[in-house]
């Protein structure tokens, strides 16, 4: 039986947004003075937290009589399993091995398989049950196919099933930049141990940025080695096949040809229609079938642009109050497809800006000035962090943009990831905060 707080909200609310953002909503914890909810969805706990406050205060009000604040937190399932004690050994994210949080959101569960991707798919789940068997193994393919998805994926069934194992899931551009930390701070035996000697299985994600970095190759050629010979598992994902990574050593290309090569293809329009399905279950949505269609019809190849325009789609039609129906889809997607290819686009590098400006209330100009009051910097460390994080630029391009020096760059996103991995909450939440202003911005635009 749901509590009354939840049963007085769902009588106050119309049907449909009931069902769009409220389904997962439930209460964690009463307090003295305040009363804390949990949803299954980091997107709709910001939606709930900026759309439904009032509402929210008043069935509190009406429930308990006394008007008590509220918090909305996100939980994802697979973090409680993370957290429980069971999991005390190998965590993701309590091991100082792992350099990168994985995305819960990326498993196997959520990875939609077509007949085109089958072999893939399955080859992947055998390494996971017997790491080793086919080392390394080598996927390629293009852009937003689902690469990154399917190597945490890798991470997260190992750990499931080898929970003693050490997995380190890194991209090729913080291996590099690990490497030439350590090389600056003398610390390179160490580097060499971590990576060498303690990962059991070891996932780098876009080798190619590596393409040109002779220095990082050499150095990954003798961890390929190392852990190769001691029959460690290595997971290499590249836009491109081995062979055409130009300028990498023949004998790294041999190496990462001597285990199971194999490509990402582009999903089909069936295995895009029930991508679109269950990428809009994600957000707690149940998609028409109609509607799968069209998007699966419109949007091709990349699926990163079919996420963005689901989202645009439902948040959308919960501002005008509109049905996800088969023409409301069919705007929407023609705006969106504008967006992509209009005039003047806003770019991601100014998305984000002005949800830092709006978060942190510091200009664009400032970010990209001299001052170093304190706002300012931190602005400025959150800018250069998500840019590399969250957006995949290179040291090199943020460097451009922010017109800093590559070291100014590398110090910003060592200060806010330490923040991040000591669990500082107040930089975690402003975090997640500008990545759903980003989102709500661009999804209500
Ligand atoms: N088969 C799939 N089933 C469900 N979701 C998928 C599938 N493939 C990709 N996605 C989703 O599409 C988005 C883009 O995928 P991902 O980032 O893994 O692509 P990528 O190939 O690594 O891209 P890039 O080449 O830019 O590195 C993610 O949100 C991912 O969850």
């Amino acid at each position: 039986m749901s509590h009354r707080i939840i049963r007085i909200l769902e009588k106050k609310l119309s049907r449909k947004t009931w069902d769009n953002w409220f389904t997962t909503l439930e209460i964690k914890e009463i307090t003295g003075d305040k009363v804390i909810f949990q949803v299954g969805n980091l997107f709709v706990k910001d939606w709930l937290q900026s759309r439904y406050g009032k509402v929210i205060h008043r069935a509190i009000h009406e429930a308990l009589g006394k008007d008590l604040d509220f918090e909305i937190v996100y939980e994802s399932p697979s973090k409680e399993v993370f957290e429980s004690d069971e999991y005390k050994g190998p965590l993701v994210k309590k091991k100082p091995l792992i350099l990168s949080e994985l995305n819960p959101e990326y498993t196997f569960e959520n990875f939609v398989v077509g007949t085109e991707n089958r072999a893939l798919f399955e080859i992947s789940q055998e390494i996971c049950r017997k790491p080793g068997k086919f080392n390394p193994f080598f996927i390629f393919g293009g852009v937003g196919l689902g690469k990154t998805h399917l190597l945490q994926a890798i991470a997260h069934r190992v750990l499931e099933l080898f929970p003693e194992k050490k997995v380190l899931y890194i991209t090729s551009e913080q291996f590099m930049n690990d490497m030439i930390d350590a090389i600056k701070s003398g610390s390179i035996r160490d580097f060499r141990y971590q990576y060498r000697k303690k990962a059991d299985v070891l996932l780098i994600d876009d080798v190619q940025f590596l393409i040109g970095k002779e220095g990082t190759q050499r150095e990954l050629f003798h961890t390929f080695n190392e852990l190769h010979d001691a029959g460690k598992q290595i997971v290499i994902c590249s836009d491109r096949t081995p062979d055409e990574l130009n300028g990498f050593p023949d004998r790294l290309v041999s190496r990462f040809q001597m285990g199971m090569v194999m490509e990402i293809l582009p999903p089909s329009l069936e295995t895009r229609y029930e991508i679109a399905k269950r990428l809009a279950r994600r957000e707690s949505i149940n998609l028409a079938d109609d509607v799968a269609m069209e998007l699966a019809h419109r949007i091709d190849g990349n699926l990163r642009r079919l996420r963005g325009a689901i989202i645009k789609l439902i948040v959308q039609s919960s501002m005008y109050k509109e049905k996800i129906d088969l023409s409301f889809t069919r705007q929407i997607i023609s705006s969106f497809q504008t967006d992509i290819t209009g005039v003047k686009p806003l770019t991601d590098v100014d998305r984000l800006l002005k949800a830092i400006e709006k978060v942190l209330g510091v200009s664009r100009e400032e970010i990209k000035g001299t001052s170093r009051t304190k706002n300012v910097v931190k602005a400025r460390q959150l800018f250069i962090y998500m840019l590399k994080q969250e957006y995949g630029k290179s040291v090199q391009e943020i460097a451009e943009i922010v017109g800093k020096k590559h070291s100014t760059v590398i110090h910003s996103v060592k200060q806010i990831s330490k923040s991040i991995l000591k669990d500082n909450k107040y930089i975690k939440g402003l975090v997640a905060k500008i990545n759903n202003t980003v989102s709500t911005d661009f999804a209500a635009s």
